[in-house]
Formats: structure tokens, sequence, C-alpha cells
């Protein structure tokens, strides 16, 4: 076990909780949506709009294939672990953490944003359907599930790096 990955629905605090978990535990880390920006010269709505969404899945699937072989975090995007392909190489390659946060929450925190494509074009109600298809999807696939309703980043952190430090002994590779 090289990684730690953190799956979970738009909004639900891979990015935020990441980039603190890698403070934590002094891993490097490393946002798959701003390494993708970065290969391509472009942001998420602009390959989005160019490109096609299938296109882009097919630039996380790259990624995950082709990244470097050392310890580090990764957050991963939301629809990530939705191919089957990407799950696969999740759970050889890493320990997989499922933040989990209930869909009100997460509507509070992405209503408004500007950044994320699926947002823009969906529905609250189209979002929360989503929401519990992916749900069943990001718990199977995970080793763990971080709840972290009703938890500051600070204290979703600390749990997230006591799972890691527990857990990273115990894996077979
Ligand atoms: N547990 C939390 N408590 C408070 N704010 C949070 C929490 N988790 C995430 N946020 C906030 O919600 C927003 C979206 O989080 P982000 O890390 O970008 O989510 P993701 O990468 O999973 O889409 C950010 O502004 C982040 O600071
Ligand atoms: O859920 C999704 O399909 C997506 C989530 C985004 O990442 P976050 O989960 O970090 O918002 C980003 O990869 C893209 O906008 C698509
Ligand atoms: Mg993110």
């Amino acid at each position: 076990m090289k990684k730690v990955y953190l799956i979970g629905y738009m909004g639900s605090g891979k990015s935020a909780i990441g980039r603190r978990l890698s403070y934590a535990l002094k891993m490097p880390y490393y946002d798959m949506d701003r390494e993708i920006e970065r290969k391509m010269g472009m942001k998420i709505p602009e390959i989005f709009e160019t490109f096609g969404e299938e296109y882009f899945r097919t630039l996380e699937t790259e990624f995950l294939l082709n990244f470097r072989d050392e310890w580090c975090i990764i957050s991963t995007g939301g629809g990530t672990p939705m191919r089957k392909e990407n799950r696969e190489i999740l759970r050889a390659t890493g320990l997989v953490l499922f933040l989990n946060a209930p869909f009100h929450e997460i509507w509070r925190r992405i209503r408004t944003d500007r950044n994320r494509p699926i947002v823009q074009r969906s529905t609250r109600e189209e979002l929360q359907k989503l929401y519990a298809e992916r749900k069943k999807v990001y718990r199977r696939t995970a080793h763990i599930s971080v709840n972290t309703e009703g938890r500051s980043l600070r204290q979703a952190t600390e749990y997230a790096a006591r799972q890691v430090r527990r857990l990273k002994g115990k894996q077979p590779n």
C-alpha cells in the first residue's frame, strides 16, 4: 500500500481534508482535479465543455494508471470511483477512505459553486438522486468510511489521520 485515496461526493471535503491530512501525516498531497487541469492547461469546466465528460473520465483513469509510485495522499474527483477500472486501481494501490456527509450539508457547500460542471447543469433533485446512486459505490469501494457530519474540517482530519495510522501497517502490499 502506497497511497491514501479520499473518495466521496462533490463537497464531501476530499480536497480540504486531503490537504490537511497531508500535514498531519507528513505525506505529499495531490488533488486529481488540479493535476488534470495542470496537464491539460485548462480548468475542469473548460475540459467538460470542450471535450465532454467521457473524455474527462478517461483523463482520470490515465492519471490513476500513470501517477508515480510514492507514498502520498490523493483527493479524487467525486465521479472517479464510478468506473470499475478506477475502483480496481484504487483498491489495489492504496487505502481508500470514503468521506461521508448527509446530502443537505453537501448541498449547502456546493450549491453556489461555479467550478463543478455537474452542479452547474443539474437541479437539486438531480444532484440528490446522483448522491444516492453514488453513495452505494463509495461504500463498497472504500476500506473505511469517515463520517464528517457535524465535524469541523479539523476534527474530520484528526479522525481520518487516526484511521490511516491504524490501518497503514495492516495492508498486505
Ligand atoms: N467537515 C466540513 N466542515 C466544514 N466545511 C467543510 C467540511 N468539509 C468540506 N467543507 C467545505 O466545503 C467546501 C467543499 O469542500 P471540498 O474539499 O472542495 O470538497 P470535495 O473536494 O470533496 O468536492 C469547501 O469550502 C470546504 O472547506
Ligand atoms: O462528481 C463529479 O463527477 C465531479 C467532481 C469534481 O471533483 P470534486 O468531487 O472535488 O468536486 C470534478 O472531478 C468534476 O467536476 C466532476
Ligand atoms: Mg475536490
